[in-house]
């Protein structure tokens, strides 16, 4: 599955967001948007998933536009920055509910054993994130949107997530934004920088650098 982004155009109040986006993500790809606190990086992954409306917008999916919210076709996942599952519910019903198998998931995170009968409040807030980021790139789907997804992890444990995003990626499109700038140029195979409003396609890691992202040096 081809997915672009194109012709972007948000504003808040009177003041312009986005505006000269382009995103272009694949099937086999993992696509990263990189840039500074506050430069749009949320909002842009709400209005592909569709759950904020821009003043213009225009998706593709295997290059027919797309006329109604992305996330009405079923065909997406979408990781926000907030917890999204009530912390009330029990993790065993959690993976009931999203058709996943607590075995395998232990497999992966062992020290969670001790918590599928508990519920979700009794977490910390690392291991809360390490559920949802799990669930969502877990649950069938054709395209994941990842909003931060490395924040508050250990490194342990943001390497196992780094793994699932490689094994992933084979049969999904997967759009990332976060910090953590080493991991994601690690677990990236295109990425673009969101700087005053439009993203810029990054050819040379050495351009972080050149468009001020990154101090000199830091690569
Ligand atoms: N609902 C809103 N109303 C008004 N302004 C908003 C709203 N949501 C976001 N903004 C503004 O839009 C800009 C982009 O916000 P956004 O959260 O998309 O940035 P970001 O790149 O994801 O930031 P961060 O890296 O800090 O998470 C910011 O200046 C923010 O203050």
């Amino acid at each position: 599955m081809i997915f672009e982004l194109d012709n972007v155009e948000l504003y808040f109040k009177n003041k312009r967001i986005l505006n000269g986006i382009y995103l272009k993500a694949e099937t086999g790809q993992v696509t990263a948007i990189l840039g500074r606190n506050g430069c749009g990086k949320s909002s842009l992954l709400n209005i592909a998933f569709g759950n904020l409306k821009p003043k213009y917008k225009l998706i593709r999916l295997n290059s027919k536009p797309l006329l109604k919210p992305l996330y009405l076709t079923g065909l997406t996942k979408y990781l926000p920055q907030y917890n999204f599952i009530p912390s009330g519910i029990k993790l065993s019903f959690v993976f009931k509910l999203y058709q996943l198998d607590w075995d395998s998931f232990t497999e992966n995170f062992e020290a969670f054993s001790i918590y599928k009968s508990s519920k979700l409040k009794a977490l910390s807030g690392g291991e809360r994130r390490i559920v949802e980021t799990y669930i969502i790139l877990k649950t069938k789907s054709d395209i994941v949107f990842l909003d931060e997804p490395f924040s508050h992890l250990s490194p342990l444990h943001i390497e196992t997530v780094k793994q699932m995003i490689a094994e992933e990626k084979e049969h999904k499109v997967i759009i990332i934004s976060d910090h953590l700038y080493q991991h994601i140029i690690e677990v990236s195979d295109t990425i673009y920088l969101l700087k005053n409003g439009a993203t810029k396609k990054i050819e040379k890691l050495t351009e972080l650098e050149d468009y001020k992202y990154l101090s000199e040096g830091s690569l």
